[in-house]
């Protein structure tokens, strides 16, 4: 009997908050939640922090944007940092953030199903080894949680590599190859210039219109400008000046094939969550003709690529650089605060709060920033009712622990 026991899924109840994700966004809550004597449990699927970071970016990654609008809350970057810290300088600033609030997420825990109880008023969040139960449920899976892989025609029949961006690490592999790069976001352009830095042959496809800025301008981050100029004039003129300067800097694009799209920038940015192209080099390499840019893949052959516009190239391997997306749909439950996209269907700044005790962050479309925003409004809203239920006493004592495990088995 007693193995019988054991074979049912342990159920923890957690006196705090449940979090799903040790990115960026749980950890910030977590860390937000604990400076406000509140404790919370941290359901992570992998065997570290910021997993997307850790794991599936390239070598050459640096973060985009000035490191102060990736900062996470109640902790700046060390003032040694560059401007645009490194992926592992970023690993480390998370590191060092999940210590300094004695965050220690339960990992190697995919969350499979989190369901609310309307009986009991509380969530019920299913993983592979058992159930934890809890009145809130903050959602922290991140935006770009699954690789996108669109089903090109033909693409099985391909003999070559096909990997996806968030399984490439370095050009290193590819040199003298002939690559097809599908798609020209970040993660397109930045692995082609990859690619040309260790003397491989990159194609990018560019399909549609696309949206590129220089990441700097005269020692200023376009961001910063961007968001400084927000402050006094309306989105529609502060792209307008952004495009004024991107056009001085980098030129006309058309002619290498990166039409823009008539929305701007930022006003795109917002309304679809495309993320404008902070170019970092990749635009020099194409008027110079190492990254060669084509049109849309009509289909996949056995060892190359038709195009729409009838050409054919030969091509030794395929990286998708096509994108990400939340996997919110697949695990929460009779849910119609998401999307079936799996987003929040009220746009930003009030995205972050749902029904029953249900939160998001880390779904702004913001990157860092908007998760810095989420967490704190998360922790302001949870640290009032605990206070209600709990009052100050209780949470002082509580909060000693971070974790709060209360084992027992289903019986
Ligand atoms: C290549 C790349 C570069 C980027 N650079 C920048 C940048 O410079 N600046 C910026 O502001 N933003 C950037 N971003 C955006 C990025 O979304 C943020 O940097 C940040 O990682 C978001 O943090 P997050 O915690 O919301 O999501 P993530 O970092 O994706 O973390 C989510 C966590 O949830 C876990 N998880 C997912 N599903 C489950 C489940 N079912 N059960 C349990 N755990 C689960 C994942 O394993 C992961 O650890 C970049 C994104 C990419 C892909
Ligand atoms: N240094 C940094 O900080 C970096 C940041 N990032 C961030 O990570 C996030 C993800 O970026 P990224 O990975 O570039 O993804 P994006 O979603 O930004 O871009 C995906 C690209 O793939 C194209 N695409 C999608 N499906 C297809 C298809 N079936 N056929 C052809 N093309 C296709 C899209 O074209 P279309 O527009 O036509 O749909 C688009 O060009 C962004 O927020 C980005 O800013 C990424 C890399 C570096
Ligand atoms: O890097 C990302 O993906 C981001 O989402 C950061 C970001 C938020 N708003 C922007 C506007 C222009 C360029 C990058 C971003």
């Amino acid at each position: 009997m007693d193995t019988c026991r054991e074979l049912e899924p342990s159920h923890i109840f957690v006196p705090g908050p449940i979090i799903v994700g040790a990115g960026p966004s749980g950890l910030a809550v977590a860390a937000c939640l604990s400076n406000r004597g509140v404790p919370s449990v941290i359901l992570e699927r992998t065997d570290c922090l910021a997993s997307l970071w850790q794991k599936r970016t390239y070598d050459r990654l640096k973060i985009h944007l000035p490191k102060h609008f990736c900062e996470l809350p109640l902790m700046p970057f060390p003032k040694n940092f560059p401007k645009y810290p490194s992926k592992q300088q970023f690993i480390s600033y998370v590191e060092s953030y999940a210590a300094r609030f004695n965050i220690k997420p339960v990992f190697n825990q995919t969350v499979e199903k989190a369901e609310f109880d309307a009986v009991s008023g509380l969530w019920n969040v299913k993983t592979q080894d058992g159930v934890y139960t809890s009145t809130w449920l903050v959602v922290a899976t991140g935006e770009n949680a699954e690789p996108v892989v669109p089903d090109i025609p033909g693409l099985k029949k391909f003999t070559g590599s096909v990997v996806h961006t968030s399984a490439y690490k370095s050009g290193s592999v590819f040199a003298n190859r002939k690559v097809l790069v599908v798609g020209c976001g970040n993660s397109g352009m930045e692995v082609s210039l990859d690619l040309c830095r260790y003397n491989a042959l990159p194609h990018m496809v560019v399909r549609n219109s696309v949206h590129v800025l220089p990441r700097d301008f005269f020692g200023l981050s376009t961001f910063g400008i961007a968001m400084t100029l927000l402050k006094w004039f309306p989105l529609k003129l502060v792209d307008t000046i952004l495009l004024l300067l991107a056009n001085s800097t980098l030129g006309n694009t058309d002619h290498l094939g990166l039409r823009r799209p008539k929305t701007g920038p930022i006003e795109l940015k917002n309304v679809t969550g495309k993320t404008p192209v902070l170019d970092v080099g990749a635009i020099s390499l194409i008027r110079s003709g190492h990254i060669r840019v084509t049109q849309a893949v009509k289909e996949i052959t056995k060892n190359g690529a038709k195009f729409v516009n009838g050409q054919e190239i030969e091509f030794d391997s395929i990286i998708l650089a096509t994108g990400y997306k939340s996997n919110v749909p697949y695990w929460l439950k009779d849910n119609s605060f998401f999307t079936k996209e799996g987003m929040p269907k009220t746009p930003f700044p009030n995205g972050w709060k749902g029904e029953e005790g249900l939160y998001t962050v880390g779904f702004t479309r913001r990157g860092l920033s908007g998760t810095a925003f989420d967490a704190v409004k998360i922790a302001d809203d949870i640290k009032d009712q605990w206070m209600k239920s709990n009052g100050p006493l209780s949470s002082r004592n509580i909060c000693s622990s971070h974790i709060i495990h209360l084992h027992f088995n289903k019986s």
